[in-house]
């Protein structure tokens, strides 16, 4: 029995008053589609209506942290402050180190911005070695079809904002 992966959350959460943002690089369209598209999907079932839920791009994972923290920002200049984000990228491995160096880096980024934020941001980055293993973490690779990888970060926003929210 597999016993990777997020399972089932526990507890019904009801995500009915959250504002949630997603963030995606536009790097590997395709997956990061089936990504962005299994986390609305799992974060409607948890009742975050669909214009809760804003969705931004930038133009590839480099930019996730920066374009992350003025997406916050900019939503809460606005008055339509963001109760969780969701910064998307898919990084496959190439000839060269850019993947390890942008992998790394990016990551770390993510995980401190949460405290300048002040706000839960998931850790939504593909980091493959192949394109067949971001296929089938986004669900749409048929031979190896894996959980979409989306829907675990659509459920991890709702837990974490009605969790630990301001
Ligand atoms: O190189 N591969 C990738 C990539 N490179 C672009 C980088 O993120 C950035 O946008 C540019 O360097 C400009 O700053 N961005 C990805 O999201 N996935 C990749 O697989």
């Amino acid at each position: 029995m597999a016993v990777k992966g997020l399972g089932q959350i526990d507890q019904q959460y009801d995500g009915s008053k959250l504002r949630i943002g997603i963030i995606h690089a536009r790097w590997n369209r395709s997956v990061i589609d089936a990504l962005v598209k299994g986390a609305i999907a799992r974060m409607q079932e948890l009742g975050v209506p669909e214009s809760s839920i804003i969705v931004e791009t930038v133009p590839g994972s480099y930019e996730l942290p920066y374009g992350t923290k003025r997406f916050v920002e900019r939503e809460k200049k606005n008055g339509t402050p963001l109760d969780a984000v969701i910064p998307i990228g898919v990084l496959i491995k190439g000839s060269t180190m850019h993947f390890e160096y942008i992998s790394d880096s990016v990551t770390h980024a993510l995980m401190n911005l949460q405290d300048k934020v002040h706000i839960p941001v998931i850790f939504g980055l593909l980091t493959c070695m192949t394109e067949e293993q971001a296929l089938a973490r986004a669900g749409i690779d048929a031979a190896h079809s894996m959980h979409n990888h989306g829907e675990d970060w659509g459920a991890c926003a709702v837990e974490m904002a009605l969790k630990f929210g301001p």
